[in-house]
């Protein structure tokens, strides 16, 4: 449960963080950035550092809760010397885990998913018939949300070509497909014949399964296997996490100016944040995340859709 936060009470928060990093710097690797939020990480863990009007917010994360309480103490004793003209109180709240953490309120899950263009009967249906078949594995499908904004990205970039890395039982696919321009072709990636045999039907009863080329390979095979052109107008990501990095590289590089790479599950359930998660497809996320954030290839944002979503455009 290796994460901290700390509102303090200030009318010079982006001083305070000015100094901490300045002076942080000589021992520790420190950054700040334009709109003047600092980071500072030590052998413990990282703490950064977030002005507001009228307060300091710090958020804190290392491997485990002694390290955690290391990097709390450092950065609290700092902050307190710096701060000879006033008293600041630092009061963190008791350790969290990642996982623990809601990307929304469920009152505000509810009101996003009643306000998007509703999904129509065949995707209803379609859902239906995913939990009957798949159980447990249901939730794997996109939201409704997720599906509109989908539809919307394909059709807003005009797509004539799509790539999917995630078939399931084809939820994703048929919003992708039916943003496609005309004559447009989604190239879907999936390993399992029996998920991806539950769409089908229901591809045909939208009318596009003719636009679906479905591959049952794994995915780095088949996108390793495309012209390394810029063919790629919109591509969408959200199979095996650990592999993330791998499908986003072989992507990115086919993208066609202006094209998008969206990938679902960015947060991992609020533990990409947590430090103490470390398993191949925690860290790989986490890498990819930052990957993109400095990736001068693409344009990038993080929204808060579900277990989060990135989009990426090439520049
Ligand atoms: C989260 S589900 C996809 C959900 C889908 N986008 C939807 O909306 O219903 C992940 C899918 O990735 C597939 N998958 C896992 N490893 C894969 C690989 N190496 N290559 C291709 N697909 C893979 C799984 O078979 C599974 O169907």
């Amino acid at each position: 449960m290796p994460l901290a936060t700390a509102r303090v009470a200030t009318d010079r928060p982006a001083r305070y963080i000015k100094q901490l990093v300045s002076h942080m710097g000589h021992k520790a690797t420190t950054a700040l950035t334009p709109d003047g939020r600092g980071t500072i990480t030590v052998a413990a863990g990282t703490c950064t550092l977030t002005p507001t009007p009228d307060r300091l917010e710090l958020s804190a994360s290392a491997v485990d809760v002694e390290s955690l309480a290391r990097v709390q103490d450092v950065v609290t004793r700092h902050l307190v010397r710096f701060a000879t003209q006033e008293e600041l109180s630092v009061e963190w709240t008791a350790p969290v885990d990642g996982a623990a953490l809601d990307l929304t309120a469920p009152l505000v899950d509810e009101y996003l998913l009643s306000h998007h263009t509703p999904a129509d009967e065949v995707l209803g249906d379609l859902a239906a018939a995913t939990r009957e078949a798949t159980a447990g594995a249901a939730n794997m499908q996109v939201s409704s949300d997720e599906g509109a904004l989908l539809t919307m990205l394909t059709r807003l970039t005009g797509a004539r070509f799509a790539v999917e890395v995630g078939v399931f039982t084809g939820y994703s696919t048929l919003c992708i497909a039916r943003g496609l321009a005309a004559g447009g072709r989604l190239l879907a990636c999936d390993i399992s014949e029996e998920w991806t045999a539950i769409g089908r039907p229901y591809w045909e009863r939208a009318g596009v399964d003719d636009r679906i080329d479905l591959r049952i390979a794994p995915a780095l095979d088949t996108l390793r296997a495309l012209d390394a052109e810029p063919v790629i107008d919109i591509a969408f990501i959200d199979a095996d996490k650990a592999a993330y990095p791998a499908y986003y590289e072989e992507i990115v590089r086919r993208l066609r100016p202006g094209g998008l790479v969206v990938l679902d599950n960015v947060f991992l359930g609020g533990r990409v944040l947590d430090p103490a998660y470390r398993e191949e497809h925690h860290l790989a996320m986490r890498r990819l995340n930052d990957l993109i954030t400095g990736d001068d290839r693409v344009d990038s944002v993080m929204l808060p859709v579900r277990d989060g979503v990135t989009i990426a455009r090439r520049r």
